[in-house]
């Protein structure tokens, strides 16, 4: 018998399923166990949730925005709990797990001017009365997270779809129900009501039964494209639901005259490395041209990489990188670089398994400008693939060749390249002399072609999580100044 993990309708309750545990990755050592959330169960909590949706939307925005607070007054007291407790199940170093919880607190403030700025209440005078456009509540919203960053990005769901003033059913990556728990028990502590927050723990099977579930009247997923194309297959034949798609990509960084290599290599490491190479956001091509400068940038480039501190979480002196989420992850990457190597790549920084029963990867660079017909999949780790390119309109057609279109960026000191490249480059985050990495909340957030189905997230989540209502109204019944022809009173 495992403890009390599933909440529903406000009560922590053991799951009926088969148990799962948690691991922490750098360590190799469980930090949690439970047991997945029967069907039963699910049901259980969208009954929970649609029975407490009504009351909660009936509360004024202020006073849901109260318990919001409430629960970011109990995240700023906890920080340092939640950021260890993220660190040791996503091997995440603590120093960018602290930055993590913080981008959880400055969340609700952002949430409600986005609430207020894209969903508030307009006005118009009318030559009869007044037009209105107000938003409702979806209602029963579910939200599914992922591993990579198992605070921030439900939160970034979550915290939007409460204020509209939905209920909501949270199924976590199955690979940190830990942090999962935590953030839910602060929700618990700043006094949500029952049954508008309820956290299904559980893996595919519990994620499966949710998604499919008649009475929910959406879902808002980030995770990887594989399962977001998987859940858009379940939601076709059913347009009354909302569903926002948050997946990954494939995202290119092109370097055209540059001064400061240094300054380069650095937004080139911070785009590739970053989280172990773990961000949806990461650059996974690297575009170099093939000349006197960009041998010099790829140099300092391995020097650098070659150089990146790799170690624990919580090691005093803080690495730049942790672990990978898993030993499989860490396998699955050595596998890719293998793959790559099969196809023509050229290793010229070999990734390597650290220590064989932990995640802890070293970076990797990788030069693929020999492969022809290049896999277009996106490797969830620290492996960057190098091209050399001869014409910078080549190079971003080559960038363009696939089929997502999350973030890409150029590091270059001439604007008017920038204006090019802005024009014909297709991603969703379009970067210049910045890292592609480290996006904001107070911008939309979300990609093009096989990263989303045009629902952006971040500052733009307010708009997923409530519906335009449109009225015209006048307050008593009056005949119209001018009649309709043919009409006589
Ligand atoms: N665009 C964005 O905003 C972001 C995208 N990501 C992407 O997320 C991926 C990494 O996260 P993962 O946790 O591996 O994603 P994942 O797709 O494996 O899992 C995400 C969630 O879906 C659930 N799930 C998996 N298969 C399911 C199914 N058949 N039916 C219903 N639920 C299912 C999982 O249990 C988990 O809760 C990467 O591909 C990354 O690019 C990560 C962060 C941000
Ligand atoms: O949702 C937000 O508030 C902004 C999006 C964000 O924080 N993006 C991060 C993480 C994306 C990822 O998981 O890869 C980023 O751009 O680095």
């Amino acid at each position: 018998m495992t403890g009390p993990v599933q909440f529903i309708q406000g009560e922590w309750v053991a799951g009926e399923g088969h148990t799962f545990v948690s691991l922490d990755p750098a360590k190799n050592q469980q930090v949690w166990q439970g047991a997945a959330a029967s069907v039963a169960q699910v049901n259980a909590a969208v009954a929970a949730a649609r029975a407490a949706q009504y009351n909660w939307s009936l509360q004024s925005f202020d006073e849901r925005l109260a318990i919001v607070k409430a629960f970011g007054e109990q995240l700023a007291a906890k920080k340092e709990v939640l950021a260890g407790c993220i660190a040791e199940e996503t091997g995440k170093p603590l120093w960018e797990t602290r930055t993590e919880v913080a981008a959880m607190i400055g969340k609700i403030d952002i949430s409600v001017r986005a609430y207020q700025e894209r969903t508030g209440t307009k006005e118009n005078p009318m030559p009869q009365g007044k037009a209105f456009v107000r938003h409702k509540p979806h209602g029963v919203v579910a939200v599914f997270g992922p591993y990579n960053f198992p605070g921030h990005l439900p939160n970034g769901h979550i915290v939007p779809a409460l204020l509209a003033g939905n209920t909501v059913l949270f199924k976590p990556s199955e690979l940190t129900p830990k942090v999962a728990e935590l953030t839910v028990k602060l929700w618990q502590q700043a006094g949500l009501p029952a049954g508008v927050l309820n956290l299904l723990q559980g893996e595919v099977e519990t994620g499966k039964a949710l998604a499919s579930h008649d009475d929910i009247d959406g879902l808002f997923f980030t995770g990887s494209s594989r399962t977001g194309h998987i859940l858009h297959q379940q939601f076709a034949g059913r347009p009354e639901k909302i569903l926002a798609l948050e997946m990954g990509g494939n995202n290119p960084l092109l370097v055209q005259d540059v001064a400061d290599i240094d300054a380069a290599v650095h937004d080139i490491v911070q785009s590739a490395f970053i989280s172990a190479g773990q961000r949806c956001t990461c650059a996974r091509k690297l575009f170099l041209p093939a000349n006197e400068q960009g041998d010099r940038i790829l140099a300092r480039l391995l020097d650098v990489a070659a150089n990146i501190k790799v170690g624990l979480y919580d090691d005093e002196q803080q690495p730049f990188m942790g672990s990978m989420i898993s030993v499989a992850a860490a396998k699955g990457m050595l596998a890719v670089q293998d793959e790559l190597q099969k196809l023509g790549g050229r290793s010229l920084l070999t990734m390597k398994h650290l220590k064989p029963d932990t995640a802890l990867v070293s970076p990797g660079i990788i030069d693929c400008t020999d492969i022809q017909d290049f896999p277009d999949d996106e490797h969830f780790g620290p492996l960057l693939k190098v091209f050399r390119f001869t014409d910078f309109d080549a190079a971003i057609d080559a960038a363009n060749r696939t089929s997502f279109g999350l973030s890409a960026g150029l590091l270059s000191d001439s604007a008017e390249l920038y204006e090019h490249f802005f024009r014909r480059i297709r991603a969703g985050i379009v970067n210049w002399n910045r890292p592609i990495t480290g996006a904001s909340s107070a911008a939309p957030f979300g990609g093009i072609g096989k990263s989303g189905n045009h629902r952006a997230s971040a500052y733009y989540a307010a708009d997923y999580c409530a519906y335009p209502v449109a009225s015209v109204e006048l307050d008593r019944v009056q005949l119209p100044e001018q009649l309709s022809p043919g009409l006589k009173f």
